[in-house]
């Protein structure tokens, strides 16, 4: 038997990489889909989704109410305008969304099934309607380090990120690269005689970032420097994604006090860097436990089949442990993991994850499997 699906948001950065996955996967074989559009209502569908009927108006109530499931990637303020409607008109369907609006909701689940796979059954059998993708940075961690989470082992961490251009969406990627290119046209005629002075180059690259690159999306240059402010200010010296880090790994883990998961610290700073694709992040973690290092790397190794351990050698860091090496995979490698000086349950990480696939799409992908029941 098929299942009816609305899917909103479907041709944007998480949507497409979605929608990629769901036919790489073949999902669409037990779903009849229907595609909405702020924009294009009226417009053929998707040409991957034969038979489906022309795109519908993503703000048409009615038409939203007939479906049970409705997947989006649309964005926050859409989540804002539109559901709270539907639920006024007595739609209790299941909302399976990206966006952060709903995450922190306490009828909300935040979904990554390989860590919480139990808080989404539950959920689902007491009724819970609204299951939304965690942030990035997060899901990332919780995949790479859930053998350590979810036997728990973390008293406190932190996190430094190294977020990419495209946790900004796919007119962030664009600027970047657009910075790169008017920063090396700046020095072109130098870069093609190698006796030209290397001083004279850092300065005319330094002139066009301070006054000649376009930073509409970014506020500030990016190519060839960065920005150490990630989301909204909160007002207490916190940036919201570092709030998230705290809120969102408790929530999906699932943790209270005097649970089997106790609560755990996370705070940290977070920085964007000009990476095309997939967070990076440097953690430092409080274990609660003198674990050895081969201990630890064994649980990182077994806890899920896409968290593998990098060995902590200057090569295969180089080779495994980037951006470049993980965009585009769902492989999550964790690598750098060593004792701190600070004492015996103090260790480093670093891990890396394709933000779009394990940080946005694939949750998602995978919950509305659990929803028609194929996963
Ligand atoms: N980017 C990321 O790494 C992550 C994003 N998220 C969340 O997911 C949600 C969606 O983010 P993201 O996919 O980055 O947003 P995008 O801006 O890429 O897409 C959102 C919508 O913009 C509209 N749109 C307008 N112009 C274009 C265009 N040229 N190409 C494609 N779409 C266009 C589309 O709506 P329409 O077809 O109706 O016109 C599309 O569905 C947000 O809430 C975000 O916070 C969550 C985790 C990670
Ligand atoms: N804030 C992330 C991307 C994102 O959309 O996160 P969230 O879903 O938590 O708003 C970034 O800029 O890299």
């Amino acid at each position: 038997m098929t299942s009816s699906v609305g899917f909103v948001g479907w041709r944007g950065m998480v949507g497409s990489v979605l929608m990629e996955r769901m036919q790489d996967e073949g999902d669409f074989a037990s779903l009849d889909p229907v595609f909405f559009s702020t924009s294009n209502a009226g417009g053929a569908a998707p040409s991957f989704a034969e038979g489906a009927p022309a795109l519908q108006d993503a703000y048409d109530i009615e038409a939203l109410k007939k479906l049970p499931i409705i997947v989006t990637a649309q964005g926050g303020d859409y989540t804002k305008q539109v559901h709270p409607q539907l639920r006024a008109a007595g739609w209790d369907g299941l909302w399976i969304d990206a966006a952060s609006t709903l995450r922190m909701d306490d009828d909300s689940i935040i979904v990554l099934d390989p860590v919480n796979r139990q808080v989404i059954d539950e959920g689902l059998a007491s009724g819970v309607k609204d299951f939304i993708g965690g942030n990035c940075t997060v899901s990332c961690m919780l995949m790479g380090l859930g053998g350590l989470f979810r036997n728990n082992l973390v008293e406190w961490g932190t996190s430094m990120t190294y977020q990419a251009a495209s946790g900004g969406g796919a007119r962030h990627m664009r600027e970047l690269l657009t910075q790169f290119g008017t920063l090396n046209g700046a020095v072109a005629a130098e870069l093609s005689d190698p006796a030209s002075a290397i001083l004279e180059i850092d300065r005319k690259v330094l002139a066009a970032q301070r006054g000649g690159v376009d930073a509409t999306q970014f506020g500030v240059p990016l190519a060839g420097s960065l920005i150490p402010w990630i989301d909204a200010d909160l007002g207490n010296g916190q940036s919201k994604e570092e709030w998230k880090a705290g809120v969102e790994t408790n929530k999906i883990l699932g943790t209270a006090a005097g649970a089997a998961l106790e609560p755990v610290i996370m705070d940290g700073l977070c920085v964007r860097i000009g990476a095309m694709r997939s967070h990076s992040q440097a953690l430092t973690l409080k274990l609660r436990e003198d674990l050895s290092v081969a201990e630890i790397e064994k649980l990182i190794d077994a806890d899920n089949e896409w968290a593998h351990v990098v060995p902590n050698e200057k090569q295969a860091s180089m080779d495994q442990l980037t951006p470049v090496a993980a965009s585009g995979t769902l492989d999550i490698p964790v690598g750098r993991i060593r004792k701190l000086e600070m004492g015996p349950e103090y260790i480093s990480a670093f891990t890396v994850g394709d933000q779009l696939l394990w940080g946005a799409a694939e949750p998602l992908r995978r919950m509305l499997k659990i929803a028609v029941g194929t996963l």
